[in-house]
């Protein structure tokens, strides 16, 4: 999730997260084609309904494609299945490991994200605490996950101004919706349903953002 290679890197990028559910063989073109459209940073395993069996052989069949597109993947939930994968990192919500215990087992060098909601306090924690990237949400209706809180612009711009720590944004964002948010100042986008429920295809949808992202 560092910096691209180009001399001006786009203010915001893509962070692909998984279906919640998917056929292995298919999603893995499904994927690919995605990742040949335009620039992702990283992308979320995130299988909340699977055996730890299933979520070790997606990330094994996806892992290496993420990584030779110059994404990070990261495992949703499970740092200790993120470990066993040799994946760049995770993300732990506020329910999930915490911090601390996800960063002892994961080390100083993997990539941590954690749900902050709608809340400034929690962001300010998880940072000062080392976390790789806050993320904020839902910032639109979902049908990927009850979400119980709704973040606003105002935290966006609030966050780009006065913090250094990278912010994610996520939560029913597509590429109709996303423009006010963009112009709000997030790191990255976090997208699911936005991505893979396009009406032109997922690969259609990379590159639609790439073009936001760049004013292109
Ligand atoms: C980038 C990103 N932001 C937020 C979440 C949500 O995490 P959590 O609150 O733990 O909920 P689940 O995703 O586990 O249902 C996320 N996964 N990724
Ligand atoms: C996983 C997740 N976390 C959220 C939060 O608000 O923390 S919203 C969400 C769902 C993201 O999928 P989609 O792009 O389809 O809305
Ligand atoms: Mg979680």
């Amino acid at each position: 999730m560092a910096g691209r290679s180009e001399d001006v890197a786009p203010a915001c990028r893509l962070y692909l997260i998984t279906p919640p559910a998917f056929e292995l063989i298919a999603f893995t073109q499904t994927l690919k084609a995605a990742l040949g459209a335009g620039d992702v940073a990283c992308i979320q395993l995130r299988l909340k309904d699977a055996d730890d069996d299933t979520v070790l052989r997606a990330g094994e069949a996806l892992l290496p494609l993420a990584q030779d597109a110059g994404a990070a993947f990261l495992v949703n939930d499970r740092p200790d299945l993120a470990l066993k994968l040799g994946a760049d990192g995770a993300h732990v919500g506020q329910e999930d490991m915490p911090y601390k215990d996800a960063r002892k087992l994961l080390g100083p060098d993997r990539i941590i994200g954690v749900t902050c909601h709608d809340s400034r306090h929690m962001a300010m924690e998880a940072g000062e605490a080392g976390a790789d990237y806050v993320a904020f949400g839902a910032f639109f209706p979902t049908a990927t996950k009850e979400a119980k809180t709704q973040a606003s612009l105002d935290l966006v711009a609030w966050w780009a101004e006065v913090m250094t720590v990278p912010q994610v944004a996520i939560g029913g964002i597509t590429v109709d919706n996303c423009r006010p948010l963009v112009a709000a100042g997030p790191d990255f986008l976090a997208v699911c349903a936005g991505v893979w429920n396009h009406p032109d295809g997922p690969a259609a949808a990379v590159k639609a953002f790439e073009r936001i992202f760049t004013n292109s």
